[in-house]
């Protein structure tokens, strides 16, 4: 018994990819709260429970794209062919969730605090995975751009830890390798 739930997590933790290419097919809103609601249960230190999230679903997927948009245009207020290829494809995802932290003062709570996102991120795309749904955790640049801040109304103190883009696969990638940890390990058994 032991054995089984053992694997399940062992195969969800190695088998989950982060998927670019997604069906169109809807994801149920409900879904996702409830899988935030399972994510949640990341350690946070002193329970800070450092997050908040903006989901981007139906026709608020608009008000994101917009915002992309608004953070590309150049200096002659015209948007960038490659921009818009992205903002079309950004369409055509099903849904955008923006994961919001609020910047501690403090570098060590700031440091612990981006850590708990950092787990409950991962918690939310292990559950999501273990129910077929699938998505990929950006960081692009934009991401600190104000213009795109402010459009979506991140204030000042918050950070954006990333944008979750949630969907189910099209196509899974091949894992790629990953070093073994004998490479990445020290033991000490001796004084
Ligand atoms: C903090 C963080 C930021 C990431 N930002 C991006 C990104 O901006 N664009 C991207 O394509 N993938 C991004 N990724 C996904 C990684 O590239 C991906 O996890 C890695 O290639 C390994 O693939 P796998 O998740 O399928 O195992 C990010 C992952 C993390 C943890």
């Amino acid at each position: 018994m032991m054995t089984n739930r053992l694997t399940t997590i062992d195969s969800i933790i190695k088998g989950r990819r982060s998927i670019k290419k997604f069906k169109s097919d809807a994801v149920s809103i409900d879904e996702i709260v409830s899988l935030l609601e399972v994510a949640k249960w990341a350690p946070n230190h002193k329970l800070t429970e450092p997050w908040r999230f903006i989901l981007f679903a139906e026709e608020g997927k608009e008000a994101f794209i917009d915002a992309y948009k608004k953070s590309q245009l150049g200096a002659d207020q015209t948007l960038p062919e490659k921009a818009k290829k992205k903002a079309a494809y950004f369409n055509q995802i099903p849904l955008h969730l923006v994961v919001v932290m609020p910047e501690h003062p403090r570098q060590k709570t700031w440091d612990e605090d981006y850590g708990a996102v950092s787990a409950m991120i991962q918690n939310f795309q292990l559950a999501a995975w273990a129910r077929g749904i699938g998505m990929i955790w950006r960081t692009n640049d934009w991401i600190y751009d104000p213009v795109f801040r402010e459009a979506i109304g991140v204030e000042s103190g918050e950070k954006i830890i990333g944008t979750l883009m949630i969907g189910y696969a099209d196509f899974v990638p091949e894992a790629k390798e990953r070093t073994s940890i004998k490479d990445k390990l020290t033991i000490v058994t001796t004084n």
